[in-house]
């Protein structure tokens, strides 16, 4: 008779602890599937735009018969396709459930005195907003995602882990993320942060779902405006069209790989603590989940940049955001995430983020330009975008 299986018990982490645990330079993941605390490196994945999922995978291959248990890929991607990205197989991964609202501290925030540079001014932004309008119009772009910069400089480094449990707290539903993104030439390590409400791709065995979102209205605190708001979200045309771009994108790319695919009909509206959003929840089963073409960092790769964070179509879109945005957006409309030996694992879209470095604080927000948008409007909606790190930063307001 062979020998019984050696069973290693596994350690059970509580998510406030592995909240609790993360400290800089670790990598922190949650969602509703669970959360994630990831620390040292036992192999980088180096590896360019559309090679990173093969070398991904190969060094999970490595590590796996290198004998690390369950071995995953975990870290962040850039914005354009030359970008950065940091990706790692870490030496150790605590895994723990999903962030609950009560189990999560509260933490005050040290630093008090700020300067605020926001990049461009708020009438330029509003002047490439129409610049856009005008491409729009003349026929060469649908659809582009326009984003601005606020620096901000404390007079004191700033807490990276205060600022992610103040992000936990504020919203313990969303995608909470922390990801060191040093890079040479740093003046101190550089940490990616945030609270994500798009998930860009989750695989679970054969099952996908993404959940983008576009067309946006800021949230109150009235009620009663409140319902007005998501009303008039679900009646606008133009936020409808805005939508329209993105579901219809990741219907198509997903299609590639799916034997079947549930694309909803009509958007839905999901609240954050800021804001409200039209959201479409589309869940499909891969046609071959053995293909390490169908690991969930190949499919995020495909499906990146959504019409979310970029426009369509997609090369005019980036040479409009190149033209028009004053600020490279780094890791800011990018991807984070992990994935695993078999393909499962889970990335979100890098927004409601912000890059840490020392006492310096860049944080982005974008709003979606189709025809019919108004300046006014899509400034305004950026700034309600900066109020989930502002306000995790107590500095709610200086949008
Ligand atoms: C680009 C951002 O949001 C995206 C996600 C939700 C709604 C969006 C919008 O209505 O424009 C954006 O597509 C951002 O938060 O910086």
């Amino acid at each position: 008779m062979p020998p019984p299986a050696l069973v290693r018990p596994r350690p059970v982490h509580r998510a406030a602890d592995l909240l609790a645990a993360y400290l800089p330079g670790s990598f922190y993941f949650a969602s509703a599937r669970g959360s994630l605390l990831a620390d040292g490196v036992h192999t980088t994945v180096r590896a360019g735009h559309g090679a990173r999922a093969r070398a991904a995978a190969e060094v999970l291959d490595a590590a796996a018969v290198g004998g690390v248990d369950e071995p995953l890929v975990v870290g962040a991607i850039g914005f354009r396709p030359e970008a950065e990205a940091s990706l790692v197989v870490p030496a150790l991964v605590r895994r723990a459930g999903a962030n609950t609202a009560v189990d999560v501290p509260a933490t005050p925030f040290g630093s008090t005195r700020w300067a605020i540079t926001p990049r461009p001014e708020p009438e330029a932004y509003a002047d490439g907003v129409r610049e856009a309008l005008e491409l729009i119009g003349g026929g060469e772009l649908a659809k582009v995602v326009l984003a601005r910069c606020l620096e901000l400089v404390a007079g004191d480094p700033v807490s990276v882990p205060s600022l992610l449990a103040r992000l936990v707290r504020a919203d313990p539903a969303a995608h909470a993320f922390a990801a060191d993104v040093s890079a040479p030439g740093d003046p101190a390590p550089r940490t990616l942060v945030g609270a994500s409400p798009e998930l860009l791709l989750s695989r679970r065995g054969a099952v996908v779902t993404s959940n983008p979102l576009a067309g946006s209205r800021p949230r109150v605190a009235d009620e009663a405006e409140n319902r007005r708001r998501v009303a008039e979200l679900l009646a606008s045309e133009k936020d409808r069209h805005e939508h329209a771009h993105v579901a219809a994108q990741v219907a198509e790319v997903l299609g590639g790989f799916c034997a079947d695919l549930d694309v909803p009909a009509e958007p839905v509206v999901i609240g954050t603590p800021t804001m409200w959003h039209l959201s479409t929840r589309i869940t499909g089963r891969l046609a071959d989940p053995t293909d390490p073409g169908s690991s969930s960092l190949a499919l995020a790769e495909a499906l990146h940049p959504t019409p979310a964070v970029c426009g369509v179509p997609v090369g005019r879109a980036r040479d409009a955001i190149a033209g028009l945005e004053p600020e490279d957006r780094g890791y800011y409309s990018g991807l984070v995430g992990w994935t695993g030996l078999e393909g499962d694992g889970e990335w979100v879209v890098t927004i409601r983020s912000a890059e840490v470095c020392d006492r310096t604080v860049r944080l982005f927000a974008g709003a979606g330009v189709v025809a019919g948008s108004d300046p006014a409007a899509e400034l305004a909606e950026t700034s309600a975008k900066f109020r989930t790190l502002l306000r995790a930063l107590g500095l709610e307001g200086a949008a």
